[in-house]
């Protein structure tokens, strides 16, 4: 492949000198006419000296001698000129590299002679090179152009129009519309030449009858790639050019005798070629400065030969005759600047224009791959349609793990009520198809939530493990249960009741009021801190009128009774202890009624049962004929034992085990306890044991079922002597637990119950979007700062969505039906549900239309 050793990589520049030889045209027959002489010898291949005797012996200021890369006598042909050194610059373009031939001289001196005969040659040379190429495809394209007074022309164009210079990217300047053809062959070549040569300026003046008034370029461009890669658009391959300029010769006016045109023509190329000596001189000594190509035309265009991307090679032409010398000591003198300039040609690797178009594309993907990586998918429908099937399977396991909740709870809810002996065929969640046919529902339909508040059981504790006596009625299971008047929504917010996170307990006491049972335990723990400590007792001293000087109670007995008939082992203890240390300690007085008072009002118990009506029911104390205690070991103790005093409506209540006195004050019962009268209504004093007993079996039963706290058990026994004025405070207390029991089983069921419901509603809500619940809401009068109403729904939609596994089917059927869902649309496409076909969306759409009117109020 390599022509002249210059094989280089790509990118490798390859700096190096101008190529500057010298030839010395023969005396042409005016010259010989003239009788003048040669003086100008090649003493060397390298060395030319002017030979004039009296020239040598002068003190002159242009040098005798002048060596350059070769040298050429008048003797020598053009062939010689080429083949030294001109043409392994000339062929270097067939190794990628730019290159440049120019002849540089006089008018007259030979440049024209010689670069015709350089171009033939090293066109040849390039024809012959190729033809013997086999392992690379080339391709040949011929330009031409000449500067004619400062105007570009297309030698190849019969279009006289100048041509515009343009700066490509790389600095390069390029003839705008320039004609460029395919070199076909040698004769191809000769036809373009002649066209060149006759498209050219030439004129006659008095030194050369065929002068060129023109700078002239030929430039050829060769292309080529390796014959392996032929047609592969993405092999990449070597472009360069070639470039053959027959420059302008400079004259003198006094000696072209030139005239007029002949003038103005001279004065261009002589400015031209001064300014391509001003920039050669400033190459060679400050090739760093600033250098003035763009101060003409051809040295625009020579740019990048004489001291860019390009070797270069000037044949300076001489005219041997002696009217010349000072024109070719000029000459000489460009010449010696011309070899000290430097250039720096690499290798023109560049892309056919398909494989270029082609790695453009691999970039553009590239880069849309990274912007996707940074943005996601572009492709927004694609997006959605991943993103709706992960809301699929997150919600279909949302739909069995709701399954497994309701059954969980709806078990747990049968397991109650079956223990209540509820009839379960009379609940509502029986059939979903009952709404309007089934008591049930009708119920359900006339149900005012709101306005059935028959209890106040948020302060009422409860640990649901009772069974109730009697059936609850269904709605009873509703309405026996209301919101707390002050309970307060935190946050009316729909959205907010749809997808917030909060827990079901969380959940049911933000919109369905709090759990009456939730704060019990804390009451209970309550109760025992305070009955551990005897600083803790404020309220049992709040009961307890202290008088140190009498009333003092010997409790020892007392102590068994708790021990073995009220209390659990931890309430016979504490209880014991800190009665004992509020009996060792401060030696109260015990309060009777204020005790019972603050039992019955305080913070442990509020019943909406009157105690007053409660005792006024009761049987009258009076009629207790006797009664007796029992201890822990079974053995009874008589009442007689005790002496019972009254002053000014206190009872006083000796032990004489202890000599004590206990002081009882009974403001709220309806009558006081006359002395003697213990065992009326007893047939004896047996049967009031007997009664005693199983009324306080009863008591111990209802306490722990109902979880009651030790503080108020502690309260309790401390009202009992053990006579049958205690019936009384029994029944009240026996009562109340009754009551307890029974509202709290109601709750509980009702709580289940709702939580249930809630739960699925608002599983179901969540398969719209905000806009078509608000939609949706607004449609059916719906207010969900309506506590009520926001139940109400919640019961709607238990109704309409029964089968967990119809909840979605729900969702989309009752969208269509409030008209939110546009016809063209399928659910799939709105909810990002699974439904099978169209077919089956609307089947169940028929199913439901039938139940339309199900769906209003
Ligand atoms: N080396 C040479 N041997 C023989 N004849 C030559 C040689 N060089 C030039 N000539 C002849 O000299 C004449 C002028 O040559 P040429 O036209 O090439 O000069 P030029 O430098 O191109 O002049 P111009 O600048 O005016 O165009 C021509 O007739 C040409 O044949």
């Amino acid at each position: 492949m390599s022509i002249s050793g210059d094989e280089m990589k790509p990118g490798d520049g390859q700096e190096e000198k101008i190529f500057v030889t010298v030839r010395v045209r023969p005396l042409n027959a005016k010259e010989i006419a003239k009788n003048d002489s040669s003086y100008w010898e090649c003493v060397s291949n390298h060395t030319i000296i002017y030979k004039n005797v009296k020239a040598l012996t002068e003190r002159s200021m242009y040098p005798n001698a002048y060596t350059f890369d070769r040298v050429y006598g008048h003797d020598s042909t053009t062939r010689e000129v080429y083949e030294d050194g001109v043409k392994r610059i000339a062929l270097s373009v067939l190794n990628g590299f730019n290159s440049s031939v120019f002849a540089y001289g006089q008018t007259s001196s030979g440049k024209t002679y010689t670069m015709t005969g350089i171009t033939q040659y090293a066109i040849s040379d390039i024809f012959d090179h190729i033809s013997k190429q086999d392992d690379r495809e080339f391709m040949l394209k011929f330009s031409a152009i000449e500067i004619y007074n400062e105007c570009v022309r297309d030698l190849l164009s019969a279009d006289a129009t100048p041509l515009r210079l343009l700066d490509d990217p790389e600095a390069r300047t390029v003839v705008d519309k320039l004609t460029e053809i395919n070199l076909e062959d040698w004769t191809h070549l000769m036809e373009l030449l002649a066209v060149c040569e006759a498209q050219r300026k030439i004129g006659e003046t008095s030194m050369n009858e065929m002068s060129s008034r023109s700078h002239q370029i030929i430039r050829l461009t060769i292309e080529s790639s390796p014959s392996e890669f032929s047609g592969i658009d993405s092999a990449s391959i070597l472009a360069a050019t070639v470039n053959f300029i027959d420059l302008a010769g400079s004259e003198r006016a006094s000696q072209s005798l030139s005239m007029g045109k002949r003038m103005k023509e001279g004065g261009h190329i002589n400015r031209s070629l001064l300014t391509l000596g001003t920039v050669i001189r400033k190459l060679s000594k400050e090739p760093n400065g600033h250098i003035p190509y763009r101060d003409s035309k051809l040295t625009r265009i020579l740019q990048n030969s004489l001291g860019g991307n390009a070797k270069t090679a000037i044949v300076c032409t001489l005219s041997p005759a002696h009217a010349h010398l000072e024109q070719s000591r000029n000459t000489l003198l460009f010449a010696v600047c011309a070899k000290e300039v430097r250039t720096s040609a690499q290798i023109n690797v560049v892309m056919s224009e398909k494989a270029l178009v082609k790695q453009l594309q691999q970039e553009m993907a590239r880069l849309e791959n990274e912007l996707k990586n940074i943005s996601g998918p572009t492709n927004d429908s694609e997006a959605i349609i991943k993103e709706k099937e992960l809301q699929i399977l997150k919600m279909e396991q949302e739909i069995k793990e709701l399954t497994r909740e309701r059954d969980l709870a709806r078990s747990r809810l049968d397991e109650i009520l079956r223990a209540a002996g509820v009839d379960q065929n009379s609940l509502p969640w029986t059939d979903s198809c009952s709404w309007d046919g089934g008591s049930s529902s009708g119920h359900l339909r006339d149900s005012s939530f709101d306005g059935h508040s028959t209890s106040n059981t948020s302060d009422v504790a409860v640990n649901v493990k009772v069974k109730v006596n009697a059936p609850l009625p269904p709605i009873a299971l509703v309405n026996t249960y209301s919101f707390p008047k002050n309970h307060k929504l935190h946050n009316p917010n729909e959205d907010h009741y749809v997808f917030d996170n909060i827990t079901p307990r969380e959940f049911m006491n933000q919109y369905f009021g709090p759990d009456p049972t939730q704060e019990w335990d804390k009451t209970s723990q309550k109760a025992r801190e305070r009955t551990d400590s005897i600083d803790s007792c404020n309220e049992v001293e709040e009961c307890i009128e202290k008088d140190e000087a009498d009333d003092i109670v010997d409790d020892t007995h007392d102590e068994n009774q708790i021990e073995g008939d009220f209390g659990n082992s931890h309430a016979e203890q504490s209880t014991r202890s800190a009665h004992e240390d509020v009996m060792e300690t401060k030696a109260p007085s015990l309060t009777r009624s204020t005790s019972c008072s603050a039992v019955i009002e305080g913070d442990v118990l509020s019943s909406p049962v009157s105690e007053k009506n409660v005792v006024a029911e009761s049987k009258s104390e009076s009629d207790i004929k006797s009664l007796c205690r029992q201890d822990s070991q079974g053995s009874t103790t008589s009442v007689n034992e005790k002496e019972m005093q009254h002053t000014d409506g206190d009872i006083f209540i000796s032990s004489p085990s202890s000599n004590t006195q206990e002081k009882v004050m009974v403001k709220d019962t309806p009558e006081t306890i006359e002395s003697g009268d213990e065992m009326e209504g007893f047939d004896s004093e047996k049967d009031w044991c007997l009664l005693f007993e199983e009324q306080r079996k009863k008591i111990t039963k209802l306490w722990n079922e109902c979880n009651i706290p030790l503080l108020h058990r502690t309260y309790f026994f401390l009202l009992i002597k053990g006579d049958p004025s205690d019936s009384v405070y029994i029944e009240v207390e026996l009562r109340r637990l009754s009551f307890l029991r029974k509202t709290l089983d109601q709750v509980a069921s009702a709580r289940a119950l709702n939580l249930e419901r809630a739960m699925l509603s608002r599983k179901l809500l969540k398969k719209f979007t905000s806009t078509e619940r608000q939609a949706m809401f607004a449609k059916w009068g719906i207010d969900l700062e309506s506590r009520n109403r926001r139940f109400q729904l919640s019961q709607l939609l238990w109704t309409k969505t029964d089968d967990i596994e119809h909840v979605r089917d729900s969702a989309e059927i009752v969208a269509k039906l409030v008209g939110l869902i546009e016809p063209d649309k399928t659910p799939k496409e709105l909810f990002g549900l699974t439904v099978a076909t169209k077919q089956e969306s609307q089947s169940l759409l028929s199913a439901w239309k039938n139940n339309l009117s199900l769906l209003r109020y």
